[in-house]
């Protein structure tokens, strides 16, 4: 179980994560909702370390995450996929997933499970990346991040700016995760995919997660949506 507790952070004299306290559970997928600026990719950032936490704990299965350096928390078994994905863009498939299973020592056994879930990258291991579509690039940021084995997956608005077949994929994807236990924490805006997806959703405004819901006590039409997102 991933759980962040008690956490202030920011940049510089900038404060903007305010006392966040937060978990996610295994084989679950966790929603994170709120208004632009309301501090989502910060909380992510602060999970994977790139934002300091300057108060609280961050750990993972008791073990604390929030005092390693940045580059060791995927190594503990966090995997990051930003907003915009950051690719190797020159490198082809195959190579990315190489970089992904090179950084925790995953072999053919790993790679063909992630291939199994991205059928379509299969087809593409020789394409260089810069030239695959949106949603094809956005599958393979998620794939090289599974390559790691994560027991928490961050995904900050993996559909944004995508045709919805291929949404509606990358979403198919992400119920499928939940079978092999990982948690993902996915930032998303969209009420309708949420539903879909969520099995928790934390609502976040000013920097700090003002209610947590179990998906069960969400409708489209419930008045959580029009006080936090405003939709
Ligand atoms: N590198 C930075 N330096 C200073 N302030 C920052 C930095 N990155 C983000 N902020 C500020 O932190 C606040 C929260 O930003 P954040 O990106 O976490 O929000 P968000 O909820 O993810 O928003 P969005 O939905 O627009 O992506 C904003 O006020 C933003 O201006």
């Amino acid at each position: 179980m991933l759980r962040v507790e008690g956490v202030t952070a920011g940049y510089g004299p900038v404060t903007v994560l305010r006392d966040v306290t937060f978990a996610a559970r295994p084989g679950e997928v966790t929603c994170v909702m709120g208004r632009n600026g309301a501090g989502k990719s910060t909380l992510m950032k602060c999970i994977m370390g790139l934002v300091p936490a300057q108060t609280g704990s961050v750990t993972l299965d008791g073990v604390a995450v929030h005092s390693l350096p940045a580059h060791r928390v995927p190594l503990h078994g966090i995997a990051y996929v930003p907003q915009g994905r950051r690719l190797f863009g020159p490198m082809t498939v195959d190579e990315n997933l190489s970089v992904g299973l090179l950084a925790r020592g995953g072999g053919a056994e790993v790679r063909n499970a992630v291939l199994d879930l991205f059928p379509r990258l299969r087809e593409r291991l020789d394409q260089v990346s810069s030239t695959l579509s949106g949603g094809e690039q956005q599958m393979l940021a998620i794939a090289r991040a599974l390559c790691l084995e994560p027991k928490v997956l961050l995904l900050d608005e993996p559909t944004e700016g995508l045709q919805p077949s291929m949404i509606r994929l990358i979403q198919e994807t992400i119920v499928k995760l939940k079978e092999t236990g990982v948690a993902t924490v996915l930032v998303e805006q969209r009420v309708e995919a949420v539903l879909r997806m969520a099995d928790q959703v934390s609502f976040m405004a000013n920097g700090a997660v003002v209610e947590t819901l179990r998906a069960s006590d969400l409708t489209a039409t419930a008045v959580q949506f029009a006080d936090h997102v405003g939709v």
